[in-house]
């Protein structure tokens, strides 16, 4: 669960500061979110928000790694392993859901590992040489020791279809595999939310439904910005951003027509 309290995103350019995110309050309970809007409007704005990768101008942007998620699907493992890494000395109280929420601004490394995010370009996000290194990486705090480690980073290739690339350079792999392994070096820790910003935009057809099946079969709570309108329309609730406002937060069916709407007006 994420809660946003009149959290404003406001920067500073040479000829004055611009605000690209008026203050919104939100909060985000639902399984599937998805968020959309035309370029420019200020959708990853919101969704960097999210995990703290920008702190709010104004207002607090809270995080409940353990909170209520309605809808949800699967179960929730990883919400409670989330808010017990996330926590350290006395984080057992985490797991309860009357533990105080993070603030992004407050508990920045902690949210982090609560909320997890995928980029729309996957080799940003790649660093190590090879595949099997790259999921490893992400798994150095859950298992210092790295005999442990390599056999987690095997596992988690296995979950996700990859085994077979696990010494290929992430250099040779295609598009679709890049953000496979994106996505699965992001969920290698078990974050209790995922967000994905535009993680089907580079990827052909089948690569994007793909992307959109994995997305939509996880047990986190997902929240995706995109512009595939039938992924969003898979989402329990969809955001529509503009001028960096929300203007529609409702059913996707409903929000993709005011979207579509919006669009059509001259
Ligand atoms: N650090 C910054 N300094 C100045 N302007 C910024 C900064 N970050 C974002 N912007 C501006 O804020 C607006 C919203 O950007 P944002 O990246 O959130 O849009 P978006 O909806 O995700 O767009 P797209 O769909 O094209 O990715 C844009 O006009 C962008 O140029």
């Amino acid at each position: 669960m994420i809660e946003l309290h009149e959290a404003g995103v406001v920067v500073s350019a040479p000829e004055g500061d611009t605000t690209i995110l008026h203050p919104t309050s939100l909060a985000l309970a639902e399984c599937r979110i998805s968020v959309i809007g035309g370029n420019g409007s200020g959708k990853s704005t919101l969704a960097r928000l999210f995990n703290g990768l920008i702190e709010p101008s104004t207002g607090r942007v809270l995080v409940s790694p353990g909170g209520r998620v309605a809808g949800g699907r699967g179960s929730r493992t990883g919400a409670a392993a989330a808010a017990e890494r996330a926590g350290g000395e006395g984080s057992a109280e985490r797991e309860g859901s009357l533990a105080p929420p993070l603030d992004t601004a407050r508990d920045g490394a902690a949210v982090r590992r609560a909320v997890g995010f995928v980029f729309t370009d996957a080799s940003a996000q790649l660093i190590m040489p090879t595949v099997e290194e790259d999921v490893a990486l992400s798994l150095r705090r859950a298992h210092p020791r790295k005999a442990e480690r390599l056999a987690a980073a095997r596992a988690v290739l296995e979950r996700f279809g990859l085994e077979g690339l696990a010494e290929r350079s992430v250099h040779t792999l295609s598009g679709g595999q890049k953000q496979l392994l994106a996505i699965a070096t992001v969920l290698a820790t078990d974050p209790a939310i995922l967000v994905a910003d535009e993680p089907t935009t580079l990827l052909d057809l089948r690569n994007a439904r793909m992307i959109g099946e994995l997305l939509m079969s996880l047990p986190q709570q997902v929240i995706v910005v995109t512009h595939d309108l039938e992924l969003a329309a898979r989402a329990d609730r969809t955001l529509v951003v503009e001028s960096g406002r929300v203007v529609f937060d409702g059913p996707p069916v409903e929000a993709i027509a005011h979207y579509r709407d919006r669009v059509a007006q001259p």
